[in-house]
């Protein structure tokens, strides 16, 4: 078997569709000299969310792009989990946003719920599980997280999905009023991206 350490060498795959992230995980195998290239570059296709957990969404996308590829890859799956509302939109945060991802409906989404709710607790947290498959389909999975509260109105048109209604512990700025460069460190990818190198190391 290959030292897990030379999927990270040559050619990579970033089985994502969604251009904020792919920009996010392009930014931390950079150091590495990894040449990242997108699902979408290559034409693939996205496939369908079946699983009920970060970890297995993570995994069916990363074999899938890796066996379609024949090359190594990385994918991520993400979401937002308000506790007040058992966590949701979890899994589902992409879909809260419908066809169109339309994540301003999808974030007064959240907010109502929590009105509806009448709670004034608007602790969140951000999950990603990355996975890492290899095209005979080895998959290993590491999962980040980054804490933080739900504010309203939505602030800042950086970022992506629920960037504007999230500001993380220790930030007074929603991570939509940030830079790329300034939310990058405390993000879930950024955390999980950590466990996947001290693993491969
Ligand atoms: O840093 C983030 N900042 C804001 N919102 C975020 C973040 N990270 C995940 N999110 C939200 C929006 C995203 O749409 C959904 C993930 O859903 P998820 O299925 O993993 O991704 P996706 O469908 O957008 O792209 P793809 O599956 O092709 O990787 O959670
Ligand atoms: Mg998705």
């Amino acid at each position: 078997m290959p030292r897990p350490q030379a999927l990270l060498a040559g050619r990579l795959v970033v089985a994502s569709h969604n251009s904020g992230k792919v920009h996010e995980i392009g930014a931390l195998l950079a150091p590495l000299g990894v040449e990242a290239v997108s699902a979408g570059a290559l034409g693939l296709p996205e496939p369908e969310e079946t699983e009920t957990t970060f970890t297995g969404n993570a995994a069916l996308k990363s074999r899938a792009a890796s066996a379609a590829s024949g090359l190594p890859a990385l994918a991520d799956d993400s979401g937002l989990e308000v506790f007040a509302l058992g966590g949701d939109p979890g899994v589902y945060s992409a879909r809260w946003a419908g066809p169109s991802k339309d994540f301003n409906a999808a974030m007064e989404r959240v907010w109502r719920a929590l009105q509806e709710k009448g709670t004034q607790d608007f602790s969140a947290r951000f999950v990603c599980a990355l996975a890492l498959s290899r095209p005979d389909g080895e998959t290993q999975v590491f999962e980040g997280e980054a804490r933080g509260v739900i504010v309203w109105p939505p602030r800042g048109d950086k970022g992506f999905g629920y960037d504007p209604i999230f500001v993380a512990d220790g930030q007074t700025r929603t991570f939509g009023e940030m830079t790329h460069d300034e939310k990058l460190p405390l993000t879930h990818r950024a955390r999980a991206f950590e466990k996947l190198l001290a693993a491969l190391r």
